[in-house]
């Protein structure tokens, strides 16, 4: 742990750019607690105590997350503690340990702890500056990012169930570390920050720092960019609206000869706009290439799927279809005389008065193929598959169809028919089988 003397005085304009930022926030959004993510390092000290001074009147919350990676990782935790109670403020620590010890394996650790954590209205605090954003840009640069990823961090976004907030992006490393001289604040000194194999190091202390010698505005020139690339995607995005409107067959169905028609330069971006439009998943130019080539160009009786993160790409009937990923309740349950039956993996509803005793004992099965019935209103016997593919059911969905028997016989199948001799159609009875969407899930 260092401490650094005082000398000049940068805390004043860390206060000025602090509070902007957050009464330009405080505009749009209403905030019932602020969550301050604190590492007990340099940037998350400052924000600490501006956030301390600034949102006194506030409900705060000081949470530092311990990785138990290194020797001293009790010791920072406890430091963090300290220093909120030395504020009187509220604390906490999240212990989560990252599947390695790559930078990206804690940083995806730190914020599945800040997503439990988040309620509606929270806003999370973080101590990003405008020296990370600049590593942040030129690191995507390098591994070849497109507009979205070249703009950086945002200031603020959604976060989990409430927002993130970053106010001292507009604040170079310098800074803060003289706000933090100023302030007279220890703070701990990470080792692992010296660690050159780790890309983000490499740039902060190889390649950031020569840049800067020549052109010292280099942090501000990055946000300029981000301001113009978050234009030109806004107007990307208007146009893609376009052409997703003259494609698309209700929110997650994406009409396939009309996405042919657009010229060869919008399909793809259009592809990826939808999908992360609807999901919030973001596709790469392999992913694209291959739904195009799989899914797109697949022969129509194939039944291709691309899957990601619990949302699946269908093939049906020169349509595309997003849907969730199934994860429903397979087992046999009772029909019961509840109106709606929750499966997992839609709704299966029931309207009207149960028709019969018989149709207590009913049961709901999933299909497993080769099923019979004697659809009322049809003579003789058919396969429940024929039924479904007349009803036009996409092949995903019929595969696990609920189906609902009385002892060894199909006596319905929901959405679709009633079956004869066991007195369904006499009183305005009916059974209804929807499958969940994406919508559902949001
Ligand atoms: N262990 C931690 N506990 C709580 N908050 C943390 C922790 N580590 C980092 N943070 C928060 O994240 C901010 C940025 O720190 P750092 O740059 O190390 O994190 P990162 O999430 O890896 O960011 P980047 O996306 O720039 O790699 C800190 O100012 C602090 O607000």
């Amino acid at each position: 742990m260092r401490r650094k003397p005082h000398n000049h005085f940068p805390l004043n304009e860390c206060e000025r750019s602090f509070s902007a930022l957050i009464s330009s926030f405080l505009k749009n959004n209403d905030v019932d607690r602020w969550v301050i993510a604190h590492s007990g390092g340099l940037d998350s000290q400052l924000l600490l105590h501006l956030a301390a001074k600034h949102l006194a009147d506030r409900e705060l919350l000081v949470v530092h997350v311990n990785h138990q990676l290194h020797p001293k990782s009790g010791a920072w935790a406890e430091f963090s503690q300290r220093e909120a109670e030395r504020l009187g403020l509220s604390h906490k620590v999240s212990c989560v340990v990252p599947e390695s010890s790559s930078e990206a394996h804690a940083r995806d650790a730190r914020y599945a702890a800040f997503t439990s954590l988040l309620r509606e209205n929270d806003c999370l605090l973080m101590g990003h500056h405008a020296d990370d954003q600049a590593e942040t840009i030129l690191f995507r640069m390098i591994r070849g990012s497109g507009i979205r990823g070249l703009q950086g961090m945002p200031f603020s976004r959604q976060f989990a169930q409430g927002q993130l907030l970053r106010p001292l992006l507009n604040l170079e490393r310098s800074e803060l570390e003289g706000a933090v001289q100023n302030l007279g604040l220890a703070y701990i000194d990470d080792p692992s920050n010296s660690l050159d194999h780790y890309d983000r190091n490499y740039l902060r202390h190889h390649v950031l720092p020569r840049i800067k010698e020549r052109w010292g505005s280099v942090t501000q020139r990055f946000q300029q960019n981000a301001q113009l690339l978050s234009q030109t995607e806004l107007l990307l995005k208007h146009y893609l609206q376009a052409d997703l409107d003259s494609c698309s067959e209700g929110d997650d169905c994406l009409d396939i000869r009309a996405w042919l028609s657009l010229p060869d330069i919008r399909q793809p971006e259009l592809l990826r706009f939808w999908v992360a439009l609807r999901t919030g998943v973001t596709l790469n130019q392999k992913q694209v290439s291959s739904i195009s080539s799989d899914l797109i160009m697949a022969q129509d009786d194939a039944t291709p799927v691309f899957k990601r993160k619990g949302v699946e790409i269908r093939r049906f009937q020169n349509q595309l279809y997003l849907v969730p990923e199934v994860v429903g309740n397979m087992s046999d349950i009772d029909l019961g005389l509840s109106d709606e039956l929750n499966l997992g993996d839609g709704l299966l509803s029931v309207t009207g008065k149960i028709p019969s005793e018989k149709w207590v004992n009913a049961v709901v099965k999933r299909r497993k193929g080769g099923e019979r019935c004697r659809p009322v209103g049809k003579s003789g016997t058919v396969t429940v598959k024929k039924l479904l593919q007349e009803a036009s059911i996409p092949p995903w969905q019929r595969e696990h169809w609920p189906l609902i028997f009385i002892g060894e016989e199909l006596v319905a199948v929901p959405g679709v028919c009633l079956c004869q001799g066991f007195d369904a159609e006499k009183s305005g009875f009916s059974l209804l089988w929807r499958p969940f969407s994406l919508s559902d899930n949001s």
